[in-house]
């Protein structure tokens, strides 16, 4: 017999399965499973991550009205829970969800040690200097550069690089105790410590360290008795010669509340900034995935996606197995087209909208004071020429027009001289701060104006 949970399931199914897309309804629901029905609430397990996802998505508010109207109750609310434990085992898993879900999974399956590693940390103009410096600390570390302390944006590789360290030291020294914590996991265990009136435990745990790695470390803020507990974690390692590695969304001065004490105790070391991306590391961040996780994707997709999504790697790689997942659900060919409906779904608006080459030469122009029709011009005097040659990067950088259209648009100019100008920048951009900083600079600009 039926449990309730079973029957109220596959009656609600029974209810959309009209108003879902076939082959749609097929892959969300088969290897749906119901757990609980609650007072307000039914539960159902998914097989996977992205199912839940899609599900909560697309079809929420339509099952919860068939939940209503096979219960008879009002406002009964979906839960929807990934692999549940009482997940039905025999549930003939479709071979094309399968396949998405081993894509789905392929970074989480893959250990942390073999994935957060210098080998596959890709680097570029933003962040070389951050990366050299990790390696430095690898090498030597409790030498040279300590602390160090790396800070950026979300999901710009901070957690790879002291992933990255960890991982190098303990391969270079089996024997050396390498700890990895967030500022929350510290902040806990101290609370803890206070708590169960333990604080040599406590002591032990982040002193009797080698190399301490601390993630997150803007979590300080406000907190000035974790701060307190950090500040002579962090004298007592020091004072031993053992490396502290600290990762930051921000600048310490930027940390509100950061005890100057431990401001100064950061800047002692070294402090190195990663920024995002541009478009040439965005393109080698997902070719080297793709070589990782053994994908096969045109480079036409690969800079497609790149030039969609500008500033988060995480968002970069989640838009990449996404669209991988897709394509395999639907039995689709991954190309540009596939990509484009994939990430329509997912990026703001803002994503899409483009930026014409015209606001871009605006922008330079302004930056530089010059005219439009010098930039266009013939003039090759060097205060004309390098403002033509940056902006042409620009223009590859954050449109997808292609090399003879940018061309065009300067005067008429040949596709190999877009080309070179664009090579031209991406060096100095690479090799010199200042240009890296004016780029990033009218980059900025541009993007407030689309
Ligand atoms: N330069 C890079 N090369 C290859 N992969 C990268 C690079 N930078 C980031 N990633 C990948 O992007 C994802 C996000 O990176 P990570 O978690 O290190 O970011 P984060 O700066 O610590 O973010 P948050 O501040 O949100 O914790 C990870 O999967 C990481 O491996």
């Amino acid at each position: 017999m039926l449990r309730r949970e079973e029957q109220v399931w596959s009656e609600v199914l029974d209810n959309v399965s009209e108003q879902i897309h076939t082959p749609s309804f097929k892959v969300w629901f088969e290897g749906t499973y119901p757990m609980n029905l609650y007072e307000d609430a039914f539960e159902i397990s998914v097989p996977n991550i992205l199912a839940k996802e899609y599900i909560e998505s697309k079809f929420k508010p339509l099952l919860e009205e068939a939940l209503d109207s096979v219960t008879g109750r009002d406002g009964t609310s979906l839960i929807v829970t990934v692999g549940g434990e009482n997940a039905r085992r025999d549930t003939p898993v479709r071979s094309d969800v399968e396949a998405a879900e081993s894509i789905l999974n392929a970074r989480p399956t893959r250990s942390v040690r073999v994935k957060y590693t210098f080998d596959s940390f890709v680097t570029g103009a933003g962040n070389r200097f951050a990366h050299a410096a990790a390696l430095a600390v690898s090498e030597n570390p409790g030498t040279q550069y300590n602390p160090l302390f790396i800070y950026g944006a979300s999901g710009l590789g901070k957690t790879h690089l002291l992933r990255a360290v960890g991982q190098y030291i303990e391969e270079q020294d089996p024997g050396s105790r390498v700890r990895y914590v967030t500022c929350e996991q510290f902040t806990n265990d101290f609370i803890n410590s206070m708590r169960d009136n333990a604080p040599l435990q406590f002591q032990k745990r982040y002193r009797e360290n080698d190399v301490l790695l601390i993630d997150d470390i803007q979590f300080l803020e406000n907190k000035i008795e974790t701060q307190e507990a950090f500040f002579h974690t962090f004298n007592a390692l020091y004072d031993e010669e053992k490396q502290v590695v600290i990762a930051s969304d921000r600048h310490p001065k930027h940390i509100e509340t950061l005890e100057q004490r431990l401001v100064s105790r950061f800047e002692w070391g070294l402090i190195a900034d990663i920024s995002p991306p541009d478009l040439e590391t965005r393109i080698a961040i997902l070719r080297k995935k793709a070589i990782l996780d053994k994908l096969e994707v045109d480079d036409e997709v690969l800079t497609f996606i790149a030039s969609k999504v500008l500033t988060n790697i995480r968002e970069l790689e989640g838009a990449l197995v996404r669209i991988l997942a897709y394509a395999s659900l639907y039995s689709r060919q991954v190309t540009v087209a596939l990509a484009e409906e994939v990430l329509r779904d997912i990026l703001p608006d803002q994503a899409y909208r483009e930026i014409p080459i015209e606001l871009i030469q605006l922008e330079v122009c302004r930056y530089f004071g010059i005219s439009k029709q010098d930039l266009i011009g013939a003039s090759r005097s060097k205060n004309i020429a390098y403002p033509r040659q940056v902006a042409m990067h620009l223009s590859r950088e954050l449109t997808n027009e292609s090399l003879p259209k940018i061309g065009k648009a300067f005067g008429g100019r040949d596709h190999s001289t877009v080309m070179h100008a664009t090579r031209k920048i991406s060096d100095a951009i690479n090799s010199d701060r200042d240009v890296f900083n004016q780029i990033h600079e009218i980059t900025q600009s541009i993007k407030t104006k689309r």
